[in-house]
């Protein structure tokens, strides 16, 4: 009898959620048509937690339905960054905007460059849902979490981080490491842990530019697991992984419980790990305090000596605002997730399409060979970063097609208008704005009739020579690898110099390729079949990424 009451009362439960979820995508419609573009309606938002967690399976076995079943928006636009696998196509079915409808929001997708570099800089018009962003808050608040005034301050003491002086450190670090890592292949019959150990790079050049914790390259099998880095890189790790269960108790109470749980507990070893964290960021920001008291202490200028002496020179100014301790912290976390995976995902996909395009790999050697002629390795930043443009172009095309951070916006309280192709579009309050990055990034009128092929030569004007090339105009708005206005990544030339540089030290003289599976597998299957796993094996995990790198072993040889 009590069964049969729960199974009436879980169905009670269903049916409100369910008649709840259908008058709220029945209003969001009303709502959305009075916009006047073209429609299209799926029954879950894309922001569903639940959902999230199964989305691609779940699709993977309705797409398997004959017809319509199979093939409807709710199988194309249902699921996260459905945007990589249609690219163009809605657009070319519905034009340059369209809105998407579910029982949360309405989302509008606009691919029209001129009008999204308008959103762009209508910055107050077009805020960034914080909304989405909250769940970085872990340790305080930070750049990407606010908006407003709170934005402003914390933006512009962050922008005079990312200096010169510290791109030097970045250029030095990513050399040395990059070597490192090189060696350490280079010892391997073949290479299943790229992804890894460029992960281990990423992580390295920003602990010491970022943060002046210097560490030495460990390559993946050789890793203790009780090195300082491994710890610091698992503990980073874990806390991202768990972001929503940190973020719904709050590091405070998770310290408070923790002691009354078993050790082998996730949430104690969770308290742990936070706990670990912050003593590691509150050490650091101690040591920084003492050393710019000192004003002429001259040392490595790393992001975080950057970020506490700027603070407290905003804090002494007119305006008054530096950031608050707890705002030092939130940054500095931050920085961490935001500069990390972001670079490491990116190298990742490059170095599997140089795999796959040996020939791209010739023309790469071509300009480092040109610019840094001789065997010493005294490579500078100031004069060799800016003639490696090929190395930079390998990164945009990259980019270009696997846009690891997709941007989103949205419209905040007030209903804004916005010129689309010669059209007044009238968007309501807390539509969100989604610039359709990977339609305009692969459109033909833009980028040619192989708009799809992976060929970093399309950003070098043709007939110069290596390290005096310029790069060709792209018209704005076409790409948004690191998003545009003044709320774009303040850590584009971060990477771009990692990138470059690490780059540089490993096409010089090696050249890689794919591992045959079988002594049948031809070199050009096997690349065929590298350029097969990067289109079907990428998906979002926090970014989008390559989910099986190690599927495809590389080989580095020597010139
Ligand atoms: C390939 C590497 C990178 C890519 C593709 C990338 C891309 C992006 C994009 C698209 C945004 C805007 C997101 C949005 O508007 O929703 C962004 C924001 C940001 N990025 Fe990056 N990023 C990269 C590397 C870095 C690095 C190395 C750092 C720092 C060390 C960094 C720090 C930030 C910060 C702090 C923001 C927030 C800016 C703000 O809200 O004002 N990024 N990034």
């Amino acid at each position: 009898m009590a069964a049969v009451i729960m199974l009436y009362g879980l169905a009670i439960v269903v049916s409100a959620l369910i008649l709840h979820s259908a008058l709220s995508l029945l209003r969001n419609y009303i709502v959305a048509r009075r916009i006047g573009l073209p429609i299209r309606i799926i029954p879950i938002d894309h922001t569903n937690p639940l959902w999230l967690a199964v989305d691609r399976k779940v699709l993977s076995y309705v797409k398997k339905l004959p017809g319509f079943l199979g093939d409807n928006s709710f199988t194309r636009y249902n699921f996260r960054a459905w945007e990589m696998y249609d690219r163009l196509r809605p657009h070319q079915e519905m034009g340059p905007a369209f809105i998407i409808v579910t029982p949360a929001r309405i989302w509008f997708y606009l691919a029209s460059p001129d009008a999204l570099m308008e959103c762009f800089r209508r910055r107050t018009d077009f805020p960034r849902c914080v909304e989405m962003t909250e769940i970085l808050n872990v340790f305080g608040k930070n750049l990407s979490t606010v908006e407003g005034q709170q934005w402003k301050a914390q933006r512009k003491v962050i922008a005079t981080c990312f200096n010169d002086q510290n791109h030097k450190v970045v250029w030095s670090e990513s050399l040395s490491l990059a070597n490192d890592m090189l060696a350490y292949w280079a010892r391997q019959v073949s290479v299943t842990t790229t992804a890894e150990d460029l992960r281990t790079l990423s992580l390295h050049v920003l602990s010491g530019a970022g943060f002046g914790k210097f560490f030495k390259f460990e390559g993946h099998t050789e890793r203790s697991s009780a090195s300082v880095s491994a710890n610091y890189k698992n503990s980073l790790q874990m806390i991202l992984e768990n972001c929503v269960l940190i973020m719904a108790l709050g590091p405070a109470s998770l310290y408070k419980v923790a002691p009354y749980l078993p050790a082998s507990w996730k949430l104690a070893k969770l308290a742990d790990i936070c706990a670990a964290f912050q003593k590691y960021m509150t050490d650091q920001y101690e040591e920084e305090k003492r050393v710019t008291v000192h004003e002429n202490t001259v040392g490595t200028e790393t992001l975080m000596r950057s970020l506490v002496r700027a603070s407290q020179v905003e804090a002494l100014s007119t305006t008054g605002v530096g950031l608050s301790e707890s705002e030092i912290y939130g940054n500095m976390f931050m920085l961490n997730f935001a500069g990390h995976d972001t670079t490491a995902h990116t190298f990742t996909f490059a170095m599997y399409f140089l795999a796959a395009n040996p020939c791209v790999q010739d023309w790469l050697s071509e300009e480092i060979r040109t610019v840094l002629d001789g065997e010493s390795k005294d490579w500078q930043y100031s004069s060799h970063f800016p003639k490696l443009k090929r190395c930079l172009a390998v990164m945009l095309e990259t980019l270009r097609l696997y846009t690891v951070v997709p941007v989103s916006k949205w419209v905040g309280n007030q209903e804004v208008t916005l010129q689309v192709d010669g059209r007044t579009i009238t968007l309501p309050p807390k539509t969100m704005f989604i610039p359709s990055y990977a339609a305009v990034q692969t459109d033909s009128k833009y980028w040619g009739p192989e708009a799809l092929e992976w060929r970093p030569s399309r950003w070098i004007q043709e007939g110069g020579k290596p390290g005096h090339e310029q790069f060709n105009d792209i018209k704005k708005g076409t790409f948004l690898g690191w998003s545009e206005g003044a709320r774009d990544c303040p850590g584009k030339k971060f990477s771009q110099v990692e990138f470059v540089a690490s780059m540089a030290a490993l096409f010089r003289d090696w050249r890689v390729d794919p591992a045959p599976l079988h002594d049948k597998e031809t070199r050009e299957e096997a690349r065929a079949r590298v350029l097969d796993l990067i289109e079907q094996d990428s998906a979002p995990v926090l970014l989008l990424q390559m989910l099986h790198p190690e599927k495809a072993p590389l080989v580095w040889k020597k010139k």
